[in-house]
């Protein structure tokens, strides 16, 4: 598949001094989604600012659609659509009249059947007369992302589409990503939360302290992330395990009013079930059950140490 964006020895130095990105390589395939996820402060916005000409790079070369975003700005930019992480639009405006002014931005010519088949997309037809300040959070978002796309750009950019907005919508949100995928647009999106990444991405790229650690495919990735703890409150203290449990990776906690299972993140759920019924047959009585995924840091400091990374940036290299 053909690179649509090429990033190539990236760097930035803000004023400050603060060093945002250290040489970063990147290639991003057309009609893929792309997560770039990693914790607050890792350089998402700062690499995602510089491709689409808001931020000017300190070193390094990038290529949208095989032309450089300096020298070839405008052209470049015409091909990219950016949602911002701060939603920002007229309250006062009406759905329909604020995508057509952003079309109209690029220096594109009206075109009212594209913009009724986008709202339809992104099911704002039915609001498009209404003004924003009268939207819910989502809608508000849905209308950002058809200002974004109302230049028709090959490429989308949404910077932490879903922070702060509850499961339901952020669901929503992931279906109508995919949905604008399947009609032919490349999507990158930043993201700190992993599910975010699993659920949504082709390929996902691990940021933090402004190097790209690596660039997976989602499974692999996902594979690599390791493992969930499911951890079972018990009824009364355990001393020891019980014969039976002994071939589950069951460790007691030190005041023994707690089981922790560790099994693996991906297709290992199907183990939990049988692990309640062991729990039963054993007589280890519960009154409440929580999990917990590996955090990014987990998963960094685990990286770190297992040399993956560095592994890891072949690939990338080799991917380029
Ligand atoms: N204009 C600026 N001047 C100086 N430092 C900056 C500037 N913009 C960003 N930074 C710093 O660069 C680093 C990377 O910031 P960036 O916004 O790219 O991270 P991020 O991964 O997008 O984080 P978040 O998810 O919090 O937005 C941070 O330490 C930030 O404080």
């Amino acid at each position: 598949m053909n690179s649509i964006i090429s990033v190539s020895g990236l760097g930035k130095s803000y004023a400050s001094g603060h060093v945002a990105l250290h040489s970063v390589d990147l290639d991003i395939r057309e009609g893929e989604i792309f997560a770039l996820l990693g914790p607050n402060g890792a350089g998402k916005t700062t690499l995602i600012s510089i491709i689409c000409g808001i931020v000017s790079p300190s070193v390094g070369q990038v290529l949208v659609n095989g032309r450089d975003i300096i020298s070839d700005y405008r052209q470049t930019r015409t091909d990219i659509g950016l949602v911002p992480q701060e939603l920002h639009t007229d309250a006062f405006e009406t759905v329909l009249d604020t995508v057509r002014f952003s079309r109209g931005l690029f220096g594109k010519a009206r075109n009212d059947v594209y913009i009724e088949k986008l709202l339809r997309d992104l099911s704002l037809w039915d609001k498009r007369n209404a003004k924003i300040m009268e939207l819910s959070g989502g809608m508000k978002r849905r209308v950002m992302i058809a200002k974004a796309l109302s230049h028709e750009p090959r490429i989308l950019f949404l910077d932490e589409p879903t922070a702060g907005v509850d499961v339901e919508l952020r669901k929503d949100m992931w279906n109508m990503v995919r949905h604008l995928r399947d009609t032919g647009v490349t999507i990158i999106l930043t993201t700190h939360y992993i599910e975010e990444a699993e659920e949504m991405a082709d390929r996902v790229g691990v940021i933090t302290k402004g190097r790209l650690l690596l660039v997976e495919e989602n499974d692999a990735l996902m594979r690599k992330l390791g493992t969930k703890t499911l951890t079972v409150h018990l009824n009364a203290p355990l001393a020891a395990l019980p014969e039976a449990l002994r071939s589950w990776d069951l460790t007691i906690s030190e005041d023994q009013h707690d089981l922790d299972y560790r099994f693996d993140a991906r297709g290992g759920q199907g183990s939990v079930p049988a692990l309640m019924a062991a729990l039963g047959e054993a007589g280890v009585g519960y009154h409440d059950l929580s999990t917990r995924q590996s955090s990014l840091e987990d998963i960094f400091v685990g990286l770190v140490h297992s040399g993956d990374a560095a592994d890891a940036l072949t690939t990338q290299g080799a991917d380029a």
